[in-house]
Order: structure tokens, then sequence, then C-alpha cells
């Protein structure tokens, strides 16, 4: 590492230190030329290749139980698969391909027919298409892609990572992440949150560090070489909350949770949440090569709602696209996908698989006993809430609401609270698409800060068409877990807030330390500011 010392924005909090590990990226199509000098010789390299890839797998799957054991068995297998390779084989003989190309055109073959014959053999797909992987690394002399197995504590450094590989993260393990690109609300970032698992994102020059540990802090993006000691600690003092949102004039403010999972759900309920503001029901089904039946839906809905049976709780219908593609419903590549076809708009195409859904949600509700609403996600005007609001209706959900998290939503919020119950404001993606700054790119990050005044000028308009209605006014974007923008949140009208796990008792504990009347000071005084720095320093010296 040539400077001992690099900055990223730290987007988990905690403090960590440890031996690094890469995530090898992604290997493409391995090129078809030069054509080998000997056939024959380059095809005998292909089954030993092979062996080693499937024995390494046993080797993993000897040391776990369980699904996975099963899947990493089944998984070997494939690697040793006789018709693969011998078609990989004939390849390089018949047309003179080097073996790594061979072996990933072969393998191309079987996933398009694992796919046609769709159900349970297209979720074979991503089996094949990670042992071919695995072989043509192999193959080429390169590490492996993707997230490699951690035989111990370890940091983690990326490029990015897919929502579905951090979803999969084990705390145990992940000491840390970094990732040289990704911001503050992406995916990835929230789900390392939720996982409490420290990160810091948008790290310039991380991957070519060549430190072998590094001493990651999340709270101040700092990321240092270490002496490689195996160090966690999570620094969040413990915050006291009685886990009633409440302004000390005594002003009800609901502070719920964010979930997408029922390991979710617990830590929101141990940490005090009074219901769910937001759960993300694709992060459910993120690896699902198909769609989930209604009666799979119904059990894993009905488990992330299980500890708020009498309590209020905010499903989400699918937020499919973008950076959180479902293949089945995403299985076209966009040029542009975080302005294409996402969230509500693909069940304007696909209105069965939205019946389905919310058939599933209603009969999850009656299993959990929670008190469900329903809110689409990704709505940009008050016919596409209409028409929204009319299916929840159909389904027997009796309030719904929409997601606030285009401009033109915000701008139109008067005519949308005329056809919903409620709204729940989006700040992750009304700060992207207001200020034309992609989520996951870490060199547009200072623009997705929730502290810019144009955004809070946008929230300030909800807030009010709220009160002008007298109907909720939610966020659970990332910024209503800053327990000081919180306040300035409540003071420009919005009535819930709802945010991970980690922050509720932060969240909660400043609210109960202040008033309606300081948080509306403070708001103005946001509001005013030319710039976030500014406008976090007008409201700190109202609140603080
Ligand atoms: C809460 C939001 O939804 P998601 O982060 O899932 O896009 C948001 O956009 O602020
Ligand atoms: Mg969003």
């Amino acid at each position: 590492m040539s400077s001992t010392r690099l900055s990223g924005v730290g987007v988990s909090s905690g403090r960590a230190s440890g031996p690094v590990v890469r995530v090898a990226e992604p290997l493409g199509e391995p090129p078809a030329t030069p054509a080998p000098a000997d056939p024959p010789a380059e095809a005998a390299r292909i089954r030993p290749a092979a062996e080693v890839v499937a024995e390494r797998l046993r080797q993993r799957a000897a040391a776990v139980s369980g699904d996975a054991k099963a899947v990493l068995e089944t998984t070997a297998a494939m690697a040793a698969d006789p018709a693969l390779l011998g078609q990989a084989e004939k390849l390089v003989t018949d047309e003179s391909l080097p073996a790594a190309r061979a072996v990933h055109q072969a393998a191309a073959g079987f996933i398009a027919a694992l796919e046609a014959a769709g159900g349970y053999m297209a979720e074979r797909a991503g089996d094949v298409r990670d042992v071919r992987d695995r072989l043509v690394a192999e193959l080429l002399g390169v590490p492996a892609p993707g997230v490699p197995d951690l035989t111990g504590p370890s940091v983690l450094v990326a490029r990015d990572l897919a929502p579905a590989d951090t979803a999969g993260l084990d705390p145990a393990t992940v000491l840390a992440l970094v990732t040289e690109e990704g911001g503050p609300t992406s995916h990835t970032a929230i789900l390392a949150r939720s996982l409490g698992i420290p990160a810091v994102v948008a790290c310039r020059g991380v991957l070519a560090a060549e430190a072998d540990a590094l001493l990651v802090d999340g709270d101040t993006g700092v990321v240092e070489v270490s002496d490689g000691t195996v160090r966690a600690a999570h620094v969040a003092g413990k915050v006291e909350w009685n886990g009633v949102g409440v302004l000390r004039d005594g002003l009800r403010v609901k502070v719920l949770g964010n979930v997408g999972s029922p390991a979710d759900a617990v830590a929101a309920a141990a940490g005090g949440a009074e219901g769910v503001g937001l759960f993300r029901t694709e992060f459910c089904f993120l690896s699902a090569a198909d769609e989930p039946s209604v009666d799979e839906q119904r059990a894993a809905y009905a488990a992330v709602l299980a500890p708020f049976a009498g309590k209020p709780v905010v499903v989400r219908t699918l937020d499919a696209g973008a950076d959180k593609p479902l293949p089945f419903l995403n299985p076209d590549p966009e040029p542009n996908p975080a302005l294409g076809v996402r969230g509500l708009r693909v069940a304007f195409d696909r209105p069965d698989v939205l019946e389905r859904q919310l058939q599933a949600i209603a009969l999850a509700a009656a299993d959990s006993g929670a008190e469900v609403s329903v809110m689409a996600p990704m709505v940009a005007t008050a016919a596409e809430a209409a028409w929204f609001a009319e299916r929840a209706r159909a389904a027997g959900i009796a309030r719904a609401g929409v997601m606030v998290e285009i401009p033109a939503a915000a701008l139109a919020a008067r005519e949308i609270l005329e056809v919903v119950d409620f709204v729940s404001i989006g700040t992750n993606d009304l700060a992207q698409y207001t200020f034309a700054a992609d989520r996951q790119v870490g060199a547009v990050a200072a623009l997705n800060d929730p502290w810019q005044p144009a955004l809070l000028r946008l929230i300030a308009q909800v807030g009010e068409a709220g009160t002008a209605a007298g109907k909720p006014v939610g966020v659970c974007g990332e910024a209503a877990a800053d327990p000081l923008l919180a306040c300035v949140l409540i003071g420009l009208g919005v009535t819930s807030l709802s945010m991970n796990h980690t922050a509720l008792a932060g969240v909660g504990a400043k609210l109960a330390a202040t008033s309606f009347d300081l948080c509306q000071l403070a708001a103005r005084g946001a509001l005013a500011a030319p710039d976030p720095a500014s406008a976090k320093l007008a409201a700190r010296a109202v609140l603080n």
C-alpha cells in the first residue's frame, strides 16, 4: 500500500482489523484465440482441472452440514460431469478452441437447456455457472470469482458486491467489508448494516493496495494497514430508550424497523421497533430463479411478520430491478436499469405476479396477526398509485400506500394522497433521482447525502401535503436512521420513521429529548441552508 491510510465512506458502524481476503472479479467469456498448438494436449488439461475443482468443493462439503453440504456435494458432482467435460474436450479438438473457452461454451449449452426446462431445473443453471467459472479460473490459473470461502476471520475487499452476495456473508467470519465502489445508500451498504458488519464503501485505491491486513473504521470511513491481529469492536455506546417514539412535548412519532428477513425482524423487535415501516419483500427472493408460489411467499412473509403480531407492518411489494434484479421478473438487461422497468413498473406488465403476491401477503397477515398494510415501490404518478391501491383493496388488504422516491411523486404528493391511505418517503432513491446520482457509484456519493437542502425541500412538500390531507407520511430511507436528521424530518411534517435495527435506540432517544417546535425550527434552518454541511450545522445549533 503506497499510502498507509485510505479514506472512503463509512456506512456500517464499528471498527475491526484482520487479514485481507480479496473478492476476485467476474472473468467474462475467455478469448477464442490463440488456437492451441497441440489441441489433444490442451483438451487433456480439462479433466485434471475439473478434478481439482471438484476436490475443493468436496473438502468444503466435508466441513459443513445440512443444506450447505448437499449443495456443495451436488456442485462437486457437476464439476466432474463427464457430459460437460466431454463436450468441452470435443470443442478443443474439433474447433481448436483454448480449453477455458471450450468449457465456457460447453456450459452455455447446458445452461440454456436448464433454463428452457424451467422450475427446479432452471434453478440449477446458477450452479452450472458457478462450476463453469471455477473451472475457467482453474484453467487460466487465476482466483475463482465471487466471495471465496473464508478459513478464518477476515476483512473482505471487493470492487463491489451484489446484494445477494452481501446477504450471504457470515458476520462471524467477515470482520469488515471494504469496497472500491458503492454508495452509502446502496443495498450492499444497507445489508452490511443489518448484518452488523463494519463497512466502508467508495474507498478509492483499496483494490490496488497490497496490504495483507487492514484496520477498518466503519464510522469514519478510514481504512489503514494493520499488523494482522484479529480485532473487532462495535464502539457504539448503548443508548437508553424505552421503545416508545414520543417527543418530550408528548407528540407521538412511530419509530419502526426496516426488515428483509426473519433475522432482521427479530433484531428489530428486540431493538424496540414499534412495528415495521418497510419490509423489503424482494430480499426474501434474491436468489430465486422462479417466481415463488403463493404458499412459499405466504410462509416467507409470515416468518418475517411473526415477531410483530398485533403491531403495524408495512409490506412493500416486490421492488425488483436495478441493483436488485430478480431473475424471474427482470430477465432482459436494460441500458439504464435504475430508470427502466423497476418496482411497480414490473407489475404493469405482469399484474398476475402482483396479484399472487398480494394474495400471499393477505394470507400471511392472517397467519401472523400483524396489522398489515401494503405499499408499492417506484410510483411516479397519482394514476399509478390509484391502480395499485385498487388491487390491494381487491385482495382484501385494507390499507394501501405508496413510496415517494421519484421526484415526480413528491411533486404530486397532494394528488397521490387523495387515492392512498399513506405515503412513505424513500430518501435513498429520492436522492438518486433528484441528483441524477447513481446510489451505487462512489464518485457521486456526496450528492446522495440526505442533508442536501434540495432533497429536504422535496420532503417538505410531501410533509405539507400529508398535513393538509391528514394522512401519515413516513420516511423509510436511510435518512431516518440519523438521529439529528430524524428530528428535522419530523419538523418537515413526517409522522413516522423506519430504520435499521441498530439505529432505533439512538433515534428514539434523540426524539425524546426534543420538542416539535425545535424540530420545526431546525427544519427551517436546514431548508434555507446552501449545502449539506450548513444544513447539518443549522440543525445542530437548534437541537444539540
Ligand atoms: C427505502 C428505499 O427503498 P430501497 O432502499 O429498497 O430502494 C429508498 O429508496 O429510500
Ligand atoms: Mg427505493
